[in-house]
């Protein structure tokens, strides 16, 4: 349980002690109403007569309600520090994650993010209540057997090792449980991953019926293996709770059989013994429900910190957060690329992509076209101009000095983008400040104020076609106001009236207004409207002359 606990005591909002004092109150309570109801018994066997003790009967209210008050406080902490705890470790993570290495995380893949981040917080969020009272029942048990030695040594003794063994029994049949735990979660993130694919590509599925078979037939198989899995876990996780009920059963049969053999006098304790273990069997059952449900979330807990690590080691190697002095955008008079090489790994047997050496030079307020075929490297130096790769060789200079781990995020945030894979977001984030005027004047200036708004920052509507969502992404990219604008094929999905009026008048006025343009573009017929032009070949990087039609 070191993660799940490991997550709980760092949490400050946690008071310890008073949790612990209440706890032990509560165990204390359990026993002082064992001890009355003993008593009680004693002195009905004593006098013969079934008299009510009204002060014992006090004494037993007094001990429920303490019992009550102590257990709700209890229980009710330690849940809010674990939902406490799964908020800071939710909030952890994903600021972790959007500190982390752009290319590592391309690598890894979304499916392992997703998949911890809800799942496996929500798996723990789940079981927080049953967390909590698997603890209060441990303290429970721990007070009844504190009482079992103050009546009688050796029954403690044989009780204890009954508990033991049994204890050990379960504990093994447990681990067998917990791999059945992992294999459960691995098949269920297959399953997960084929839905994302069904849904991802759910045009192309109900337009081809011999596809969709084929995609039903491999959710499915995944599907049973996911439930052969499952039931395989259920019928570990039965048999655990077998085990450790017949555990519970032995230890009353060493109460009743066993016991009275090897004490003498027993017969005047095993009122209150047998008592005590009746009381005790109740929490070791409970134990025997939530133990599963608490290996479960350790599990989670276990994924999640394994997350952690992966994340911590895919932190940027400057660590340290941008200083406020280097996040502020600012002008520059140029970016060079100075003999900067990029490199993929190698496909199995195949050769690396290599992109460069690049020399380039990108002076401010130019307009830069990037040419090439597909697969040329063209989207690989967007990626390398705007710090999301790092250059394998080389060096990248703003006004001379050189991008190094710190500086590259001011290289970033002199940079507004439009991915040719863009991401359109449904709120502005983090655009500078605007008025309703100038959003408006946009809008209309990039003819999208009868098709869509902004309500404050937040666009009216994104159900809308292909050019007129890029439309809007090229909108949020100028409202942040950067020096550097850099479009990955931007003008593809436009129609020729808008593709025109995007090289012939939106692009010249933004360079007017002073900004940098690096376009990555296939469009010959306004190659004349950069200021220079660049051409990739299989990673190479050529001048070129900017009449149109002029290709290799
Ligand atoms: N994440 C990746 N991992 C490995 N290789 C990659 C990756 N992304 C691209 N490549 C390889 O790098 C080469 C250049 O890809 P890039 O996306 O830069 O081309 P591009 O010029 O933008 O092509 P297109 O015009 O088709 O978008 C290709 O051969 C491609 O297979």
């Amino acid at each position: 349980m070191n993660h799940l606990l490991g997550m709980l005591l760092s949490q400050d909002t946690l008071p310890r002690t008073r949790v612990v004092v209440a706890a032990l109150l509560s165990g204390l309570s359990g026993v002082l109403v064992l001890g009355i109801v003993n008593k009680a018994a004693a002195e009905i066997a004593g006098t013969g007569l079934a008299q009510v003790d009204w002060a014992l009967a006090a004494a037993f209210a007094a001990g429920i309600a303490l019992y009550a008050g102590v257990e709700v406080f209890a229980v009710s902490r330690l849940c809010a520090a674990l939902e406490n705890a799964i908020h800071q470790v939710r909030t952890g993570l994903l600021d972790r994650l959007v500190r982390a290495d752009y290319e590592q995380v391309e690598r890894v893949g979304h499916t392992v993010f997703y998949e911890s981040i809800t799942q496996a917080t929500r798996e723990i969020s789940q079981n927080s209540q049953f967390i909590a009272l698997a603890l209060r029942s441990a303290v429970l048990v721990v007070v009844i057997l504190a009482y079992i030695a103050f009546v009688s040594l050796t029954a403690f003794a044989l009780v204890g090792l009954t508990i033991g063994l049994g204890g050990l029994l379960y504990h093994r049949a447990g681990r067998r449980r917990d791999d059945g735990f992992a294999r459960m979660m691995d098949e269920e993130r297959r399953l997960f991953e084929s839905l994302d694919d069904l849904l991802g590509g759910f045009k192309e599925v109900r337009i081809s019926s011999a596809r969709s078979r084929d995609l039903a037939a491999t959710f499915s198989r995944f599907s049973l293996a996911a439930t052969d899995v499952r039931v395989d876990v259920q019928g570990h996780v039965v048999r655990q709770f077998i085990l450790g009920q017949i555990a519970v059963y032995l230890m009353l049969a060493v109460v009743v059989f066993v016991i009275p053999q090897y004490v003498p006098g027993f017969r005047d304790q095993v009122v209150q013994i047998t008592a005590a273990v009746l009381f005790m069997s109740g929490d070791l059952g409970a134990l025997i429900q939530y133990l599963p449900l608490l290996a479960e979330s350790e599990q989670a807990a276990a994924r999640i910190a394994r997350l952690e690590a992966t994340l911590a080691a895919m932190a940027e190697d400057e660590g340290a957060a941008p200083s406020a002095a280097a996040s502020v955008p600012a002008a520059f008079g140029e970016i060079a690329f100075c003999g900067v090489t990029y490199a993929y790994p190698a496909p199995e047997g195949e050769a690396a992509f290599v992109l460069g050496p690049l020399d380039l030079t990108l002076r401010a307020g130019e307009i830069v076209f990037i040419t090439g075929g597909n697969g040329a490297g063209k989207s690989t130096l967007i990626k390398l101009l705007t710090g999301l790769y790092r250059p394998k060789c080389g060096t990248i200079r703003i006004d001379g000095v050189t991008v190094g781990p710190r500086l590259r995020h001011a290289l970033r945030d002199r940079i507004a983008t439009v991915f040719s894979t863009y991401h359109l977001f449904p709120r502005l984030y983090g655009a500078a400040p605007f008025t309703a005027a100038e959003a408006e004047t946009m809008l209309s200036w990039l003819e999208m104020e009868r098709v869509a708004g902004l309500t404050g920052d937040r666009f009216s509507r994104l159900d809308l076609s292909a050019g007129q969502r890029k439309r809007l992404a090229l909108m949020a990219a100028l409202l942040e106001r950067r020096p550097l604008l850099v479009l990955d094929e931007w003008a593809a999905d436009q129609d020729p009236a808008f593709r025109r009026k995007f090289y012939r008048e939106i692009l010249p006025t933004l360079k007017a207004e002073g900004r940098t343009i690096v376009a990555v573009t296939h469009d010959d017929s306004y190659f004349d409207v950069a200021d220079r032009r660049f051409h990739l070949e299989e990673g190479r990087l050529v001048e070129r002359g900017r009449d149109a039609g002029e290709e290799p």
